[in-house]
């Protein structure tokens, strides 16, 4: 993809406003909106299993998380997945944890069964147990996982026939033919709970004005990525609190231009 992308990708978020439809963990709820507004999209946040088809159909995406999973919770997830599914709704899925416990790793590859994902969104120890590939995962933070970022993304996505974002210092996006590098982004994000939700349903947010996943996947990336390195500079260094305000107000201010400036991209394949 071209530079120039990722700054009409942002403009076109920020002029659509895309509706994006959430089901999501009780952690991050309050974030995850207040960073889609930030970005300019729409966010909705709607659990009930007597709206969420209903809900699903009319959003521009919809971002499934399952980071408090429980059995009402999966059957909306379900019910919505299937409802976006049938009107062509794009459907990104965050694997929380998946791996942490028999529990979540069944949900997660239920979920890549029941539901037509669109985008799957993991750190490398998720999305190797989505695949079946032996990562450590400690809760919900990634832990050391010996699969290069790479190919992991690159095996996921061959092996689930969606597009796969593998998100640590560097972030992978691949297709399983197309994989690209996106390398912006600070270690203060790992501080503060729900950057890796709230990044999903931004993943969201693009993928409802990009048809092209693996562009969308990349340009909200690279804005993400840019942000959090501007909030880091003003914040003033290593302080979580003010970094995740600031995340906050940079989300909402960073321009598609300097985004296209600060963006550090490489095409791996
Ligand atoms: N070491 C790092 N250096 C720079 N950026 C990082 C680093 N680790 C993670 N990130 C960034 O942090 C964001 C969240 O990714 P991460 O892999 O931590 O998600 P996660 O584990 O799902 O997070 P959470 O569960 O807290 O929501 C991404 O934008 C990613 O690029
Ligand atoms: C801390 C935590 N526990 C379940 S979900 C969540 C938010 C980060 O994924
Ligand atoms: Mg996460």
């Amino acid at each position: 993809m071209e530079l120039h992308e990722l700054e009409q990708n942002l403009m076109k978020v920020r002029e659509q406003k895309p509706l994006v439809h959430n089901i999501t963990n009780v952690v991050v709820t309050n974030f995850t909106a207040n960073g889609l507004l930030a970005l300019g999209a729409s966010p909705v946040m709607a659990y009930a299993k007597e709206e969420v088809a209903d809900m699903a159909k009319i959003a521009g995406a919809l971002v499934l998380n399952m980071g408090t999973l429980d059995e009402t919770v999966v059957h909306a997830m379900h019910v919505a997945g299937r409802s976006a599914n049938a009107h062509g709704v794009p459907v990104v899925f965050d694997p929380v944890g998946a791996g942490a416990t028999p529990y979540r790793t069944d949900t997660a590859r239920k979920m890549m069964d029941e539901v037509k994902v669109s985008i799957l969104r993991g750190n490398a120890a998720e999305i190797a147990n989505v695949i079946g590939e032996s990562g450590t995962i400690k809760g919900v933070d990634g832990g050391d996982t010996a699969a290069d970022a790479v190919e992991l993304a690159r095996q996921a996505a061959r092996k689930l026939g969606c597009v796969v974002v593998v998100t640590g210092a560097d972030d992978i996006v691949s297709d399983g033919s197309v994989t690209w590098k996106v390398s912006n982004g600070t270690a203060l994000l790992t501080k503060v709970t729900g950057t890796g939700c709230l990044l999903t349903s931004v993943i969201g947010a693009f993928a409802a004005v990009e048809k092209d996943l693996v562009k969308a996947a990349v340009s909200a990336l690279a804005y993400y990525g840019v942000a959090a390195e501007e909030a880091l500079k003003v914040s003033g260094g290593d302080r979580p609190g003010t970094f995740q305000t600031e995340l906050l107000n940079q989300l909402h201010q960073v321009e598609g231009a300097f985004v296209k400036k600060a963006a550090i991209l490489a095409q791996v394949e």
